[in-house]
């Protein structure tokens, strides 16, 4: 292994040896009805976004956090998190975009190029162990491309012909519960496939190309690249609609109560 000599390289190393998150946390929050943006909607008195950056925050793996605000409201939430001391990690905050994926595609770009890997985290996930985060970090440090956490389902699911007037939908068939999975944040990526795969589903979009992929690990899987499974959490679970924030919320009561959280 070289040593490195100088202080530069020897903190380039550092910077590479850690990962880099982005938080896509521009989004309106529309499932989850009318008030501020989802993001700085509050759970146990603390808005959603400082909770997931926090729990981003707690795992060693991760050394530098990129946030993508609203548009409007990068002053806003660079403050907001200034205000809650933040494990003395580096926190930065970019303007996100019109969707998830430009949001992401905008963090990205932000973060230093030596920086090897990346992981993207929802801030409407505000309740990730730290285990979940450290897992992925560490999959995609042992050689894996792209790497999802994921829970089994509960429900049998059907795959059904929408009805465009909203009447009774036909099932198409019942595939198998077994090899299907709910899909969690952070997703990993070396950093370079990230890079890569973001810049294609740009220029696909530039040329009127295919429909937008809801997650991350989706571009990769579109452009042909490898993503793998590892075990996701059940308080991992995305707030989307209002009783995910009831459900959030005794999900922190109970860590509270339990562990001072
Ligand atoms: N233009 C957008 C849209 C979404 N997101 C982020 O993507 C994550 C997951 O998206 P979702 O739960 O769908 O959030 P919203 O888009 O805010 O929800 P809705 O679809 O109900 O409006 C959230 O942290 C959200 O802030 C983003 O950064 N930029
Ligand atoms: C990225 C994600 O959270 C993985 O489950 C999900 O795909 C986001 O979807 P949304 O429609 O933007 O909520």
């Amino acid at each position: 292994m070289a040593i490195p000599t100088s202080p530069k390289e020897r903190n380039l190393n550092a910077t590479a040896a850690v990962a880099a998150a982005v938080v896509p946390a521009a989004g309106r929050g529309e499932r989850l009805g009318p008030g501020a943006p989802k993001a700085l909607r509050e759970l146990g008195g603390v808005p959603l976004l400082v909770h997931a950056v926090r729990a981003l925050a707690r795992s060693r793996a991760v050394g530098l956090v990129v946030v993508a605000a609203p548009p409007d409201g990068v002053a806003e939430v660079a403050a907001l998190l200034d205000n809650h001391g933040l494990d003395g990690k580096d926190i930065r905050v970019v303007a996100g975009g019109a969707t998830r994926q430009e949001s992401v595609r905008l963090g990205l770009a932000a973060i230093p190029a030596e920086v090897e890997i990346v992981l993207v985290h929802d801030a409407a996930r505000p309740l990730v162990p730290v285990e979940v985060v450290d897992a992925v970090a560490a999959a995609v440090r042992a050689g894996a491309e792209a790497v999802v956490p994921a829970v089994p389902l509960a429900d049998t699911v059907k795959r059904v012909e929408p009805q465009a007037g909203g009447g009774p939908e036909p099932v198409v068939d019942t595939p198998d519960r077994a090899t299907l999975r709910a899909v969690q944040t952070p997703q990993g990526f070396r950093r370079e496939v990230l890079h890569e795969v973001h810049e294609k589903a740009l220029a696909e979009e530039a040329s009127g190309g295919l429909p937008p992929v809801t997650d991350d690990a989706g571009l990769v899987e579109r452009f042909g690249g490898r993503v793998v499974v590892v075990p996701g959490h059940e308080e991992a679970f995305k707030v989307t609609r209002p009783l995910d924030l009831v459900l959030a919320e005794a999900v922190l009561a109970r860590r509270r109560a339990s562990d001072g959280f």
